[in-house]
């Protein structure tokens, strides 16, 4: 009798419209089989934005560490993870969505979370790693006490994110690096304004026919994480890779200043083997 219950259980969980969540744009409005069809196919740019990071962070991976690309090979996931949950709003896509964010979130700030701002106890990025993970599976396994509250919290380490980008670059002078961390902030804001409005906003749009905010959201934060993370990788490569002299440029053109932003080394292997 409890194994019939606990099947039905598990089968409703994976049923449409199983999720608390429902955002703004009107269910089933262009398919039958997708809920949300414009916030499932902005999800689509996260697998677009995601192998040409991968390719243009390559690189600097190679020298530095390759598990550097768990971040976007994560972030590939997020993006399938993201459609599902939009295509059914079901209880699953929203902890298969909130749940890949959060280990995005900790292969990030393992690898890059400057050394300086790690807590007083802590000596080496190793033992910071192993904590992160620590976290990571406690918060995974309490994320589903109460998951509506699940995003808030998520969206609260974008702050943290911001207020780790703003110490970093007190003391920066470089005009280059400040227009990125510039950018990354402006597009986080966006984002962040997109999500909110969408959340709490929602008549406002029903009432203009333009209920699309929640997938703005998806694009822009996909954009912002691309900038803040070749920021973070750029400081990362400059303090422990300094021989490979990193600098910043745009693709797919170096003049453009727009574009997806990556870090050349320029240090040629003669000049490494000197350091
Ligand atoms: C110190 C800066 C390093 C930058 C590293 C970036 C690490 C990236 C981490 C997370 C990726 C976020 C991916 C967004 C997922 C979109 C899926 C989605 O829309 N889910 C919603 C439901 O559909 C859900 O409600 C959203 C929850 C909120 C997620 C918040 C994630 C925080 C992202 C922070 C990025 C900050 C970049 C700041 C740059 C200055
Ligand atoms: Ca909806
Ligand atoms: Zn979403």
């Amino acid at each position: 009798m409890g194994g019939v219950y606990s099947s039905e259980r598990m089968a409703g969980a994976f049923a449409y419209e199983s999720s608390d969540l429902d955002w703004c744009e009107d269910n089933y409005k262009h398919s039958e089989h997708v809920v949300e069809y414009f916030n499932t196919i902005s999800n689509f740019s996260f697998l677009i934005i995601s192998p040409v990071m991968l390719y243009l962070l390559h690189p600097y991976a190679k020298e530095r560490n390759l598990a550097i690309h768990l971040v976007w090979i994560m972030m590939i996931f997020v993006g399938l993870f993201s459609s599902y949950f939009h295509m059914t709003l079901s209880f699953v896509g929203q902890m298969l969505d909130e749940l890949s964010i959060v280990w995005v979130l900790a292969a990030a700030y393992s690898v890059w979370f400057p050394r300086k701002m790690f807590p007083s106890f802590i000596k080496d990025r190793s033992t910071f790693s192993r904590l992160v993970l620590l976290v990571t599976v406690v918060t995974t396994l309490t994320s589903f006490v109460k998951p509506t509250v699940n995003a808030y919290v998520l969206n609260s380490f974008g702050l943290h994110m911001v207020y780790t980008v703003a110490v970093e670059m007190r003391c920066c002078t470089d005009q280059k690096v400040l227009r990125l961390a510039k950018l990354a902030v402006a597009l986080w804001v966006l984002a962040i304004s997109c999500w909110i409005s969408d959340r709490f906003g929602c008549s406002f749009w029903q009432e203009l026919n333009f209920c699309y905010m929640h997938g703005f959201w998806h694009i822009l934060i996909g954009m912002s994480v691309a900038y803040g993370s070749t920021l973070m990788a750029y400081l990362d490569a400059t303090h422990e890779i300094p021989y490979s002299l990193p600098g910043l440029q745009f693709w797919p053109c170096a003049e453009w200043p727009v574009g997806l932003p990556h870090i050349v080394l320029r240090g040629t292997t003669k000049t490494r083997k000197q350091c």
